[in-house]
């Protein structure tokens, strides 16, 4: 994957002075601005990931383990007290104005308005997109960021943001600070959070998390192709397909969402009139300890 971007390719922009020339490899990190071959260090993620020997481990990997520790550490600060929650995930490339868009900022909204927080990847697009929403609820918009090559901050409307250098670290976040899933249509990173969220309520890992697709005509092909093959030939059980729903309409994804947690969209236990101080949502027994089972205690 390169590493490389380009002033005007949608990226934080930055002056273009004549001696950078028209269109040259370009980051910025914090306060350091990168051109060229200057450019070409690389993600966190991928000098963990792509280097292969042992000289990488002896030498920085144990170093390495203290700033992925770190990335934990902040992330269960910064989300501990957050309350209620589900995830929204989707596509970073819809724009507004499209179906799927105004679907997640529909469904961050209707979150919104049942108390319940918004956490999404960050983004732009449909995440973009549901942290919209919630805001426009006058709820918690939640981004969760992760750096990339292709680095585009987090959307202007995340209230809350914590940003990741590892994507393993950032999607334990997505789990255990959310009560359950809403997946709107995607490529490859939003497959890669639901089938995660999938393996985690099959093994167990998770109970009671409920993830609901929105978008039948999007949806069912893999859904269908899930049943004929992965059923067919044994690969899974019948009863892990009851693992996901999927539904058309905003109202309907967080209906069974919150249905799954034993609430209602309107007046239910999450609305901001009716949550009980000391309601743990059955996340903790009642010694204070995370319950067996629950992403808490997994
Ligand atoms: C591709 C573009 C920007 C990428 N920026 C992202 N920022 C934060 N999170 C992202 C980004 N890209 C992917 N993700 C994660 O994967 C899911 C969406 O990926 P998909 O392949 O588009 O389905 C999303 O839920 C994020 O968690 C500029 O266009």
């Amino acid at each position: 994957m390169s590493t490389e971007s380009t002033p005007g390719d949608g990226e934080q922009s930055t002056p273009r002075t004549p001696a950078a020339g028209g269109s040259v490899p370009w980051r910025r990190k914090g306060p350091i601005e990168l051109r060229r071959r200057q450019t070409k260090q690389g993600t966190a993620d991928q000098h963990l990931l792509d280097t292969k020997g042992p000289g990488r481990f002896v030498h920085t990997d144990p170093w390495r383990v203290m700033r992925i520790q770190s990335e934990f550490v902040e992330g269960f600060g910064a989300l501990a007290e957050l309350g209620p929650a589900v995830s929204v995930f989707g596509s970073a490339r819809t724009r507004p104005g499209t179906l799927y868009y105004e679907s997640a900022v529909a469904i961050g909204r209707l979150l919104a308005e049942a108390g319940v927080a918004v956490i999404t990847g960050g983004g732009p697009g449909s995440m973009e997109a549901a942290n919209r929403g919630a805001v426009e609820g006058a709820g918690t918009s939640v981004g969760l960021g992760i750096e990339l090559p292709f680095e585009t901050g987090l959307n202007s409307w995340v209230d809350l943001g914590v940003n990741f250098r590892y994507f393993f670290a950032r999607k334990t976040m997505f789990v255990k600070y959310a009560h359950g899933f809403i997946v709107l249509p995607g490529g490859l990173g939003t497959l890669d959070e639901l089938f995660e969220a999938m393996v985690l309520v099959q093994t167990g890992k998770v109970t009671q998390f409920p993830i609901v697709l929105l978008g039948t005509e999007f949806w069912n092909p893999l859904v269908d192709w899930i049943r004929a093959t992965l059923v067919g030939e044994g690969m899974i059980s019948a009863s892990d397909l009851d693992l996901i729903s999927v539904v058309d309409s905003p109202e309907d994804a967080v209906d069974r969402v919150l249905a799954g947690l034993g609430t209602e969209r309107r007046g239910g236990m999450f609305g901001n009139a009716d949550v009980d101080e000391d309601d743990d949502f059955g996340m903790v027994d009642g010694d204070g300890e995370p319950e067996a089972g629950t992403a808490e205690g997994a």
